[in-house]
């Protein structure tokens, strides 16, 4: 199996073509692939689709080999892959993913890739639509979740997969590798959820650290940061275009007037190889 492998912001990827041929079981060849001593090494596997609704289908597996709705910084690299091995020419197309049918659109400057902005869609408020238990109906906006005994702030947002925002003093500091499976387990989140901790520096910038759902704590998170920029206006902490600084690099984030959120970052390939076991 041919592979090429990725990373956007530190978040990295083995993409696989399916196209042709598709493997008997996704969750155990990502849970082997993922694997940083015994496979490839990765946060996910994205893999290559045909659509019958847009130009390409994108499917995700986390390293725990669970599926996810969608992947920010994997749409990057997925629609760099698109353009660079020319399974197309055009410089902006429709992917079908779990959050619906988004769309990329490669930068150029004088022929080269400098990065990836896509259109991630409208974000999703409500608690039965994220979802977060006891919320049906309503938004949830800085309301109290309890973790190891202390009671945060949390806002949730769907970015089609689950995020819930916490808003902390110091990010570095804050004890993500204890408290973050906690978060990820919390009975308030029955799909389980990515959690996003997020210590604000100005209206326009803020420092994000992620411990995501399926493959723990990683260097960056697309839709996290995505999320992050939502739950900052909803919270009246931030602008509606900010710049998120991640472990791995920085994304531009912006909640657009017409409800759509624009993400702007870099997709680079880090090598290719044949997948033999
Ligand atoms: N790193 C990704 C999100 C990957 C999926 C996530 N772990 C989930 O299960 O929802 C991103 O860049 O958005």
């Amino acid at each position: 199996m041919k592979f090429t492998k990725w990373q956007g912001c530190g978040n990295d990827f083995v993409l696989i073509d399916c196209r042709e041929q598709e493997p008997e079981d996704y969750a155990a060849l990502s849970q082997k692939v993922c694997d940083r001593h015994y496979g490839i090494g990765a946060d996910g596997i994205l893999v290559v689709l045909p659509s019958a609704k847009a130009d390409f289908r994108m499917r995700i597996f986390n390293t725990d080999g669970s599926e996810a709705e969608m992947c920010g910084n994997g749409i990057r690299c997925f629609a760099r892959y698109l353009y660079d091995y020319k399974l197309t020419s055009k410089t902006e197309f429709t992917v079908e993913t779990g959050a619906g049918i988004l769309v990329p659109k490669i930068i150029l400057a004088e022929d080269e890739v400098t990065g990836v902005q896509v259109d991630m869609g409208e974000p999703h408020l409500l608690g039965e639509e994220i979802p977060v238990l006891g919320f049906d109906g309503r938004k949830v906006i800085a309301e109290p979740i309890t973790v190891a005994g202390t009671t945060y702030a949390m806002t949730a947002v769907s970015m089609g997969n689950p995020h819930c925002v916490v808003f902390v003093d110091d990010a570095e500091k804050f004890p993500i590798e204890e408290l973050g499976t906690q978060f990820e387990h919390h009975a308030l989140f029955p799909r389980k959820t990515n959690t996003e901790f997020v210590e604000v520096k100005d209206r326009s910038h803020v420092r994000m650290r992620v411990w995501e759902r399926g493959a723990a704590i990683t260097l960056a998170c697309g839709t996290g940061s995505c999320a992050t920029v939502v739950a900052g206006v909803l919270n009246d902490k931030i602008d509606r275009k900010a710049e998120v600084q991640l472990d791995g690099g920085k994304l531009l984030v912006e909640w657009a007037a017409n409800n759509h959120v624009f993400m702007t970052g870099p997709a680079e390939l880090v090598f290719t190889g044949e997948w033999i076991g």
